[in-house]
């Protein structure tokens, strides 16, 4: 039976979308991909299609990270500066692929950058998705010791979004780094306990902290999976859901 637009009524009105920045990076490992930025605008633009309202945060892993600079000597503090400076080039890249998709982006640092991007505030940020504006925020959280994975936690619950969604290069959470451990299982749901008592590193435990505390909840699944965040909006199954509540076995 052919589909009706109402079966593609979307499962969440309004997302909050975490890209990994190495993703970005595509096959070379270090940059920015313009073949990735495009297919992640057509993606992202069939989202805007079915009328989710969508706010990203972009990571800066293609580029820099605090913790990797402070390993070859780098003073902490300017590595984090020049890891969240890292997330502003990977958000003009991407605002600069929607926009030439014809979606209409805004582009939010928490780092005031006069002139180059808009200032963060969480209430011009709402009204931009309510008009059906994709908002990418970058600079993370505008602080040094927290990660993107925060922010995207942080900006989610700012912006009430009905889910985190973070798009990594994995199938969901697995019971150990299935990179590196190739009989690693995947769940399909887990509690914020769950995933606090056994440190499952798929994200840092402060991103999660901040999900529970606020009871949103979180879905990680693999954003290589051509359809996969529309399959997703459309009510079907992807990834690791993380939420709230005793989960009882099948
Ligand atoms: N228990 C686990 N389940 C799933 N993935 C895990 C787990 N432990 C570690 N990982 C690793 O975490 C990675 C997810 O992190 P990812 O690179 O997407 O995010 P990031 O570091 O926040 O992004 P960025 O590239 O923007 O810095 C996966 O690629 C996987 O190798
Ligand atoms: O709130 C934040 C967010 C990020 N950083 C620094 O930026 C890099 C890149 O972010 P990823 O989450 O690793 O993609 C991160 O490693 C930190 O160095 C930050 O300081 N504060």
């Amino acid at each position: 039976m052919p589909s009706t637009s109402k079966d593609r009524s979307p499962r969440y009105k309004r997302i909050l979308l975490k890209l990994s920045g190495e993703a970005l990076a595509g096959e070379e490992g270090f940059g920015i991909d313009p073949a990735v930025l495009d297919s992640m605008s057509l993606e992202i633009g069939q989202l805007v299609g079915i009328g989710v309202q969508v706010g990203l945060v972009i990571g800066g892993g293609n580029l820099f990270r605090g913790a990797a600079l402070q390993a070859a000597g780098l003073d902490r503090v300017a590595g984090d500066h020049m890891g969240m400076l890292a997330t502003v080039m990977n958000g003009l890249a991407l605002r600069d692929a929607l926009e030439r998709s014809n979606i209409r982006t805004r582009l939010m640092s928490a780092i005031p950058m006069s002139g180059v991007v808009e200032h963060y505030d969480h209430r011009h940020a709402i009204r931009y998705l309510k008009n059906g504006e994709v908002v990418i925020f970058c600079a993370g959280t505008g602080n040094p010791f927290f990660t993107t994975d925060s922010a995207a936690c942080l900006r989610g619950i700012e912006i009430n979004a009905d889910v985190v969604l973070k798009a990594t290069k994995v199938d969901g959470v697995y019971d150990s780094d299935p990179v590196k451990n190739p009989a690693a299982i995947k769940y399909d749901r887990l509690t914020y306990d769950d995933v606090l008592a056994s440190k499952l590193g798929v994200m840092d435990l402060t991103a999660i902290c901040l999900c529970q505390d606020h009871n949103m909840p979180l879905r990680v699944f693999n954003m290589n999976k051509k359809g996969a965040l529309l399959k997703l909006m459309l009510g079907g199954s992807e990834g690791t859901l993380v939420e709230a509540g005793r989960i009882e076995p099948d």
